[in-house]
């Protein structure tokens, strides 16, 4: 078996100034940008070699049956009151700035799996998130919990990077995917033996990933990527309207961003969520295992 000498040592390419005009929200800055980093990257390092590494890994944990294991289910087999938390392991955001000053991944890793999460989401993305994929890396040498790769996917070179790097599941955001890239990027996913989280934030989004076979889980994101808002009934909405055709596709929903509380997790919950994506809001917290805990313990019903 060929060791990938992990971290690769890919530079990136420096954010250049693009006009911040409303004309450009920041998730079309953030594809321009990935567009150069694949360039950058794949000049440095050849992608024959990747995907050499990639078919050399270990075999992939099963994210979404531990997601589906962990939630809570009355008689009928779907959710109660109790989603699964996908704890997010992410350095600053866009619109928040650093959000957590003293940062080491894998403490943070281990904060969350002792309090309770069961997966984790590694931001990856250096130039917006100050993540990387050697963050993954480490998370995945000393974590045992499977690990979302939270990245904008546009390119096979970045799943063949997520693989190496430890991912069992990649991000897809639909907004990004125009017409079959999704559907090419998802079966390469399934290839590598990891699963996707399909990212959608609006009904003519979901519409369109339902199409995509097959689905392992569904993300509905309530922050608009276009200007950053958050409005979490936007779960509640795309599930009152999809919610039977998701259930009887057995397909698990994930509600993600701006969830800060019980009553929060409570509500996505009742909506149909089988489990939570959240970030800044225990990341804020100076003591992580305890923030987790007091998140996920809310009233049984
Ligand atoms: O930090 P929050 O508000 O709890 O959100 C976490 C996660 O949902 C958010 O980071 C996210 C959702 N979709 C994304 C796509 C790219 C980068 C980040 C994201």
């Amino acid at each position: 078996m060929k060791i990938p000498p992990f971290p690769i040592p890919l530079s990136l390419p420096r954010l250049s100034n693009y006009p911040t005009t409303n004309s450009h929200s920041i998730l079309t800055r953030i594809v321009r940008h990935k567009q150069q980093e694949v360039v950058h990257m794949r000049r440095q390092q050849s992608f024959e070699e990747i995907v050499q590494w990639a078919e050399d890994m270990p075999i992939c944990q099963d994210f979404a049956r531990a997601l589906c294991l962990k939630s809570d289910k009355s008689n009928s087999g779907f959710p109660s009151s109790r989603p699964s938390l996908i704890a997010e392991i992410k350095k600053a955001s866009p619109s928040k700035g650093v959000i957590r000053e003293n940062f080491n991944p894998v403490t943070i890793a281990r904060a969350y799996e002792q309090g309770g999460a069961t997966c984790l989401s590694v931001l990856t993305d250096s130039a917006f998130f100050q993540g990387s994929f050697a963050n993954l890396w480490e998370v995945r040498r000393r974590v045992a919990l499977p690990l979302l790769c939270k990245e904008f996917i546009i390119d096979a070179y970045q799943v063949y990077l997520a693989r190496v790097a430890g991912a069992d599941a990649v991000l897809l955001i639909a907004a990004i995917l125009p017409e079959d890239k999704g559907q090419r990027l998802l079966s390469l996913i399934h290839s590598l033996g990891m699963q996707s989280l399909v990212e959608v934030h609006t009904l003519a989004e979901l519409d369109r990933v339902m199409n995509w076979l097959p689905l392992d889980m569904v993300g509905i994101n309530n922050r608009n990527l276009e200007d950053f808002r958050i409005d979490i009934s936007n779960t509640q909405r795309l599930l009152a309207a999809r919610r039977e055709q998701l259930d009887r596709q057995k397909i698990p929903v994930i509600s993600e961003s701006g969830l800060d509380s019980p009553t929060a997790l409570s509500m996505v919950s009742k909506a149909g969520a089988s489990g939570v994506l959240v970030g800044e809001s225990l990341l804020k917290k100076p003591d992580l295992e305890q923030a987790v805990k007091i998140l996920l313990e809310f009233p049984k019903k």
